[in-house]
């Protein structure tokens, strides 16, 4: 794992969206595996602003987004492919029909997952995987539990992950209960996994995932175990971390 300092959210929003931009502009056709929450959101604006520059061209890319709620249409407000129309593809040129997410109305759940598998493999994996972290150290909606799932699943989200995401709801009763999310095998065949974090409510998060024991319960900890992981986490968020990390 390499561990970048970051300042701030915006330290670390810009850190992370030069390695985007490095990774769209050397490879044009790059399969970019993208996140939603708010610790994305600073480093899209970057991205945002040097396509509208000129400088960068998404047109060839590919983007597969971790999840998404079950019960949540595309057009719902807080549905993940609202909240990634609002701050990404709506004002970059990456093509709607290369802009994967679950289908949240999809009821039937073995033949979503399964065609979110094959869309995944169709393209070969994923080049860059983009994460945040839960509270619960949570990636994408993969909650602590008694093993690593595999491949894309149907999830029951747990009372802290609810409660986290309540505040972008009118009340705790409007969150999904339930999520698809890619699973922790396309995650970790990413060939380069960038995970971003802030702020001191993810400290606990950082330190157990890359400081303590692999361990289903601490979801991120499996990145332990993948050979090209970028962590960029500002002061905040290192501030549990063994001192010379
Ligand atoms: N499914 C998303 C995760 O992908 C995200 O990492 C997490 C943290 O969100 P935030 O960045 O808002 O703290 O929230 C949600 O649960």
């Amino acid at each position: 794992m390499r561990l970048i300092r970051a300042k701030n959210y915006d330290d670390m929003s810009l850190k992370a969206a030069n390695i985007i931009a490095a990774q769209v502009s050397l490879n044009p056709k790059s399969v970019l595996g993208l996140a939603t929450g708010s610790t994305p959101i600073g480093t899209y604006r970057h991205l945002v602003e040097w396509y509208q520059k000129g400088e960068l061209d998404f047109g060839k890319a590919v983007s597969i987004n971790l999840d998404e709620y079950c019960g949540l249409s595309g057009e719902h407000p807080q549905s993940y492919r609202r909240f990634m129309r609002e701050n990404l593809f709506d004002h970059i040129n990456i093509p709607a029909d290369r802009s994967f997410l679950p289908d949240g109305t999809q009821t039937d759940s073995v033949l979503e997952c399964a065609r979110y598998d094959r869309i995944i493999e169709e393209h070969n994996g994923i080049d860059l995987q983009l994460l945040g972290i839960g509270r619960n150290a949570h990636i994408g909606f993969n909650e602590p539990d008694s093993c690593f799932a595999c491949g894309t699943h149907q999830v029951i989200l747990t009372e802290s992950t609810i409660a986290a995401n309540t505040r972008f709801f009118e009340d705790e009763a409007q969150v999904p209960r339930k999520a698809y999310s890619m699973g922790m095998q396309a995650i970790m065949q990413a060939k380069r996994v960038l995970l971003i974090a802030s702020g001191a409510d993810k400290a606990e998060a950082i330190r157990n995932s890359f400081f303590g024991p692999v361990t289903p319960q601490v979801p991120a900890s499996i990145l332990q175990l993948h050979r090209d992981v970028i962590v960029i986490a500002d002061e905040a968020a290192l501030a549990d971390c063994p001192a010379e990390a």
